[in-house]
């Protein structure tokens, strides 16, 4: 047994154990109902009591005692005053680079176009007016995430973004979140901030759209609450897959895995091969980082959700991948462009050794806010056009509508909906 860094015995997890796509789909889409009656619980008691359930329940999970939801702007200057200069200003970096991306992405205010001679058809897109976006701070705290979503809101042209987070809000948070130009700060976290943004109290305005990640409690009720509030999509504890062939450094490859292990104990991580040594080299590799990491307690934790596959060769293994659907995917294999062009399933991917999943967490542009638990087989991560809607525009003349008048008379005709036909008639087209 080794010494670690923080000077505790380091012990060694029980060996990574080879699993199957059916493994990980199973564990990854797992629910207790204990977690689903317990959120329904929250959302009724924040439904009747509003204020007073929250201050409630942040007593009862966080520990802490909340008079006001809302954060002052005096607080805010005092977090500056805590924060190094240098944590403002990689912030501000991030900020940058997120808003770079995410102004790429904009789609213009209207295009219209004439299809033919007299009909013209557009697109107009709207931004949202009030958003809530959640900040997770259980296991860790997460200024990444404030701008992540506050930056990619305000870029969508969102008039008021309002944030949630839990407990005593880490300065970095704050400062993260004024940063990225947030309007209204509220300390209150997990299912009870959702049902907060979602339904509204005395203290929080209800939201059109909630979005942001957050443990099995916060995910759960963005699923309950959807009905009457817009969500982004679910996601839960984080999750990294690697697709590695025998070109792959394990080194590389273990610390990707690693990295994303410590988000919690739900996270998990998995490596798809068809190079059969690879998995030893790579749990050698883990076993050697883990020994100086102040999180491997969590590390070990994801461990047990997390396992290898090895397929018999790489269009397998792309095949499996598919079906693992990961949040975060690394390619570390001899011909990425052609792994990458296979790919159909995957949240955010990471292509080549010298890009980790951090660059992309923190500090690429891209956005972190990632499906999980199988939904990037039908979900994307956050983008600017989760925060739009569109209206799509017609525009006919006359004559536009002469040309369209048969195709309306007949088939409102055959829907038995004379007056649909009538409103057409009338205008002597
Ligand atoms: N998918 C993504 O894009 C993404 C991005 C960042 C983080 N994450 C994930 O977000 C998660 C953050 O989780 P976290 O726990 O650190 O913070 P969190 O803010 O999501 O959850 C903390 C809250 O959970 C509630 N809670 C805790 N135990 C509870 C219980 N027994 N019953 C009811 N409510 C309870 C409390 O109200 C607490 O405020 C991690 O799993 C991380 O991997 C995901
Ligand atoms: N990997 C997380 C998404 O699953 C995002 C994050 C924030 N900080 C570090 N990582
Ligand atoms: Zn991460």
């Amino acid at each position: 047994m080794a010494k670690a860094a923080n000077d505790q015995e380091f012990v060694e997890p029980e060996k990574w154990k080879e699993i199957d796509e059916e493994y990980w789909i199973q564990n990854r889409m797992s629910k207790t109902d204990e977690v689903k009656e317990t959120v329904e619980g929250i959302i009724e008691q924040v439904r009747k009591d509003g204020d007073k359930a929250l201050r409630e329940l942040t007593k009862k999970f966080d520990k802490v005692d909340v008079e006001r939801f809302a954060v002052s702007r005096e607080e805010i200057e005092a977090a500056y005053e805590e924060v190094d200069q240098e944590v403002v200003d990689e912030l501000e970096n991030a900020a940058f680079n997120i808003q770079r991306f995410h102004r790429m992405q904009l789609p213009p205010d209207m295009w219209t176009t004439e299809v033919e001679p007299g009909i013209t058809l557009g697109v107009k897109s709207t931004p949202l007016n009030r958003v809530g976006c959640y900040i997770p701070g259980g296991l860790a705290s997460y200024p990444s995430t404030a701008l992540m979503t506050v930056v990619a809101a305000k870029t969508a042209g969102v008039d008021e973004v309002i944030c949630c987070t839990p407990g005593q809000i880490n300065p970095a948070v704050l400062v993260a979140l004024d940063i990225a130009g947030c309007d209204e700060i509220y300390r209150v976290g997990g299912a009870q901030a959702i049902a907060a943004m979602a339904l509204g109290t005395e203290s929080i305005e209800k939201v059109q759209k909630i979005v942001g990640p957050g443990n099995r409690f916060v995910t759960e009720a963005k699923i309950l609450l959807q009905d009457i509030v817009g969500i982004d999509f679910p996601a839960g504890p984080s999750e990294a897959a690697v697709l590695a062939d025998s070109s792959a450094v394990p080194e590389f490859v273990a610390a990707d895995l690693v990295a994303q292990g410590e988000h919690g104990p739900s996270s998990a991580f998995v490596l798809v091969t068809d190079d059969p040594s690879l998995p030893d080299k790579v749990w050698e590799q883990m076993m050697i980082q883990l020994k100086d990491e102040p999180r491997r307690d969590i590390i070990a934790q994801s461990m047990k959700n997390s396992g290898y596959i090895v397929a018999k060769d790489m269009e397998l293994a792309i095949e499996i991948m598919n079906g693992v659907a990961p949040e975060h995917l690394c390619i570390e294999v001899k011909d990425p462009m052609d792994v990458l062009s296979k790919i159909r399933n995957a949240g955010s991917i990471f292509v080549g050794p010298y890009t980790p999943i951090a660059a992309g967490d923190y500090a690429s542009g891209t956005n972190h806010v990632l499906p999980t638990s199988g939904y990037a087989t039908m979900c994307s991560g956050l983008t600017v056009s989760m925060f739009r809607k569109t209206s799509t525009v017609q525009m006919l003349t006359k004559e536009g509508l002469a040309a369209l008048a048969p195709t309306i008379n007949t088939l409102a005709g055959v829907e038995g909906l004379h007056a649909h036909a009538n409103s057409v008639k009338i205008r002597n087209a």
